[in-house]
C-alpha cells in the first residue's frame, strides 16, 4: 500500500441544530478500516468528510498532509468514494464506455483507451460485458462497474459507504474478495459485520463520537453488546 494519512483534528459538525459530529480526533493509517454504527450515528457525515463532499464546521481533516478544506481537488484524486447504490456512479450508456470516461484524461488515444478499458473489465470480472448496457447489469456487477471506474483514476485510498446493502451474498462475499485485493488504503462503512472481520481496525461510532477503535473482535463485540442492551 502506498503510504496514505487520514487525520482528523476535533472535527465538529451540525446539520441545522442537530450535532452530527462531536470532537473527532482520529489518525488513520492502516491498510483496512472498517466504520460500524447505529443508523443516523454519523458515519457518512464523517465518511463525506474524507473527500471533502462536506466540510466540519471546525476542527480540520487532512488527507496525505492536505488541508481537505484548501485543497479540495487534489483530495478528490486521492480518494476514490462508492456509495450503496452504483446507479448513482454509472454514466455512460454502456460498461465500456463508462470505463472510457474515466481513462479520458490519462488516456488520450481513444484505440489505446479502448483497450486499457478492456483490461480493466477483465481485471474486475466483467470481460464479456463490455458492450452490454450497464442498467442490464446485476446489482453486483454495476458495483463492480462503479469500483473499476473509480479506481483506474489512481487514488491512493478507497472510501466505501456501504457497498453490499444491495448485494445478495454471492455479490457480497466477490466485493470483499475484490477488496482484499486492492493496494489501496480501504476505508468501508458497513452494517454487514461479517465483511469486516480480518480488517486491522474497527471503529464504532455513536452519536457523533467514537466509542470504540480496536481489532476487529474487541470493537464488533463491543458494538454488538451496545445494539442489543
Ligand atoms: N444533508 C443533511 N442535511 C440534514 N441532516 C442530515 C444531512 N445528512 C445527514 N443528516 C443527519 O445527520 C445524522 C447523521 O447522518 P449520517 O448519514 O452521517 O448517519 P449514518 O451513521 O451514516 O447513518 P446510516 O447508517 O443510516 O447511513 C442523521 O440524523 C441524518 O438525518
Amino acid at each position: 500500500m502506498p503510504d496514505t494519512s487520514i487525520v482528523f483534528d476535533g472535527v465538529e459538525h451540525s446539520f441545522g441544530d442537530r450535532r452530527v459530529l462531536r470532537g473527532i480526533d482520529l489518525n488513520l493509517t492502516q491498510r483496512r478500516i472498517g466504520i460500524v454504527g447505529a443508523n443516523g450515528s454519523g458515519k457518512s457525515t464523517l465518511a463525506r468528510m474524507i473527500n471533502g463532499l462536506i466540510l466540519p464546521d471546525s476542527g480540520t481533516v487532512t488527507v496525505n498532509g492536505r488541508d481537505v478544506r484548501k485543497n479540495k481537488r487534489q483530495v478528490r484524486r486521492d480518494v476514490g468514494f462508492i456509495f450503496s447504490d452504483p446507479d448513482r456512479q454509472i454514466i455512460m450508456p454502456t460498461v465500456v464506455e463508462d470505463i472510457e470516461l474515466s481513462l479520458s484524461r490519462s488516456v488520450k488515444d481513444k484505440a489505446v483507451r479502448h483497450t486499457k478499458a478492456l483490461q480493466v473489465l477483465t481485471d474486475f470480472g466483467l470481460d464479456g460485458h463490455a458492450d452490454q448496457p450497464a442498467h442490464q447489469l446485476s446489482g453486483g456487477q454495476k458495483q463492480l462497474l462503479a469500483l473499476a471506474s473509480v479506481m483506474v483514476l489512481g487514488p491512493s485510498i478507497l472510501v466505501a459507504d456501504e457497498p453490499t446493502t444491495m448485494l445478495d451474498l454471492r455479490n457480497t462475499l466477490m466485493l470483499r474478495d475484490v477488496f482484499a485485493g486492492l493496494d489501496e488504503q480501504l476505508i468501508v462503512l458497513s452494517h454487514d459485520l461479517d465483511i469486516l472481520t480480518d480488517y486491522d481496525r474497527i471503529l464504532v461510532i455513536d452519536d457523533g463520537q467514537v466509542v470504540a477503535d480496536d481489532e476487529p473482535a474487541a470493537a464488533l463485540s463491543f458494538y454488538r453488546k451496545s445494539m442489543s442492551r
